[in-house]
């Protein structure tokens, strides 16, 4: 748990909607200090792992994850929402709060044995990590770990993804919804 880190999340009230405490990263990510530190935690934490991709979710796993993979010397490979990627995918449907959603990589991304780390800016259910992880564990990918810049740990994400045999890491955790 970094405190100068969660110092630099700004938390935006009701936002999308009514009771949701929005744990907003961009006041983190225009903090030069700020993105260094939290970049570099995450690739202490990476790097031991040697994984050849780097997998981040849209959106804002996309601006960890090319980081991270940079960092790395490692390739990146963007899930995305349904219908956004041009080329041929393989994609998952998973279920949201009302109705359904699907995420899609495209096909051939992410060969069969590759290891790799999962990231995004933030856990709360853990639903879309979950089908994230899915759909890369039927590509036939070595799911190393899935990061995460925050946890909201009484959303229980980490513990559905531990149900899942997933290896999970948070840099920082915020209480509520
Ligand atoms: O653990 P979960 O309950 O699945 O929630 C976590 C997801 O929610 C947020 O994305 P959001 O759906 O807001 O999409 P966006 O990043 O495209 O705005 C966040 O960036 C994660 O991807
Ligand atoms: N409280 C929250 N803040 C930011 N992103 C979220 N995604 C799901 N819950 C969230």
């Amino acid at each position: 748990m970094s405190s100068d880190l969660t110092d630099r999340i700004r938390t935006i009230p009701d936002f999308p909607k009514p009771g949701i405490q929005f744990r907003d990263i961009t006041t983190l990510l225009a903090d030069g200090d700020g993105l260094r530190d939290l970049t570099a935690r995450l690739a202490d934490i990476a790097r031991p792992l040697d994984p050849d991709l780097i997998v981040g979710i849209e959106a804002r796993g996309f601006i960890l994850g090319a980081i991270l993979a940079q960092m790395l010397g490692k390739g990146f490979v963007p899930v995305r929402k349904k219908g956004k990627l041009p080329g041929k995918t393989v994609g998952i449907d998973y279920v949201l709060e009302y109705g359904t959603d699907r995420l899609e990589i495209h096909e051939g991304q992410v060969p069969q044995g590759s290891r790799v780390i999962l990231i995004d800016d933030l856990i709360a259910t853990g639903g879309t990590a979950i089908a994230a992880a899915q759909l890369l564990r039927e590509q036939g990918a070595v799911l190393l770990m899935a990061l995460f810049a925050i946890d909201l740990p009484d959303l229980g994400g980490m513990a559905a993804l531990a149900a899942e045999g997933v290896a999970a890491r948070a840099i920082m955790a915020f209480d509520g919804h």
